[in-house]
């Protein structure tokens, strides 16, 4: 397995060792192109395109995955490869998420790799999903998430998890834990993530029901933090990262850490037990009807 990064016009080719320490440890080829200028770094695979000024130490990561974002197996093997550069780097403090597509943040996990698969491919795409939330939930670094558009179940997930939340003050869009909606289960740590957030009784109701919030009722149970003019949204992150990121690193990342470590080694203790349960719950007759339903009502709504 290689990689091949380009550095400015250099290319520089990385067997499986060395992205282990430099960035990729999923096994799996990626291409991430790298152009220098001054003091900023773009880098874009296909389906991540990172934006780092390092003079600023803030690199703005969007997802480009048309037409909504949804959270591929390539998708989350290119996210997690640019967040681990980013936490190896640097120069970058700070990390921004947000999308390139309009009015779609994203739409979640794909559901195509959770129907009509066999169960080795379940479980390689839940421990992408796991590797993920890990990574994200555990970041050394200050995130943002920059929300522009609909977040529903995985896409909210990744909002949850950054360590702050601004949202498009547009009343059409949506967020929340919707996976009951579906037929399926917000696994534990989907809902630990949640908990933390909003307080347990908002979760109870919130993921029974799977709900999705308008943006200003989430910013009334504290599922995001701001919410500001569309327009505003990449600008407004850009600010309040600043502010951050005045507090010295090391006392913000232990605070951090205290915080959300026990979280994130509930699911280390039991990422095995977790791909099993997520392999034959899924796996199940009735859920594989159930994603298919919602398949064909997706495609229906749009007739
Ligand atoms: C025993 C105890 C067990 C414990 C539990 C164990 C395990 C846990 C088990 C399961 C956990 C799974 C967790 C799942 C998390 C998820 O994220 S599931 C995904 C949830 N997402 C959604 O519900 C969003 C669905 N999409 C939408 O609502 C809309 O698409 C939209 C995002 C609002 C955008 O609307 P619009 O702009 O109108 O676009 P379209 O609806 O026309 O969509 C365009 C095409 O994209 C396809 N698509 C949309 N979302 C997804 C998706 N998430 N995955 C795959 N594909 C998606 C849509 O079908 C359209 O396709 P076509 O163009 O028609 O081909």
């Amino acid at each position: 397995m290689a990689a091949v990064l380009r550095r400015g016009a250099s290319f520089i080719c990385l067997g499986s060792s060395q992205l282990l320490s430099g960035g990729c440890k999923h096994g799996r080829t990626c291409i991430l192109p790298f152009f220098s200028s001054n003091n900023r770094n773009s880098s874009s695979s296909s389906k991540i395109k990172v934006d780092l000024d390092s003079s600023t130490g803030i690199a703005v990561v969007k997802f480009q995955n048309p037409p909504v974002n949804s959270m591929s197996l390539d998708f989350l093997t290119e996210f997690v490869i640019s967040l681990e550069k980013l936490e190896l780097d640097k120069s970058c403090r700070g990390v921004i998420l947000t999308s390139a597509q309009p009015k779609i943040f994203s739409a979640g996990l794909d559901i195509l790799e959770m129907y009509g698969k066999s169960p080795e491919h379940y479980a390689e795409f839940w421990k992408s999903v796991q590797d993920i939330w890990l990574k994200m939930y555990g970041y050394r670094k200050m995130t943002i998430a920059a929300i522009n558009g609909f977040s529903p179940a995985g896409g909210c997930l990744v909002a949850l998890s950054c360590d702050y939340r601004i949202m498009a003050d547009n009343p059409r869009y949506r967020i929340g834990l919707n996976e009951t909606q579906l037929g399926i289960v917000a696994p534990f740590w989907f809902k630990d993530t949640m908990v933390n957030t909003v307080g347990h009784r908002t979760a109870e109701l919130s993921l029974q029901f799977g709900l999705m919030y308008s943006p200003s009722d989430a910013l009334k149970i504290g599922l995001v933090d701001q919410l500001v003019p569309e327009e505003n949204v990449l600008g407004t992150a850009t600010e309040t990262m600043t502010k951050w990121l005045a507090i010295p690193d090391h006392a913000r990342e232990i605070s951090k850490s205290m915080l959300r470590k026990p979280t994130v080694d509930r699911l280390l203790a039991s990422r095995d037990a977790d791909t099993k349960n997520f392999v034959n719950f899924v796996s199940r007759d009735s859920i594989q009807k159930s994603l298919g339903l919602y398949l064909t009502m997706l495609k229906e709504r749009k007739e």
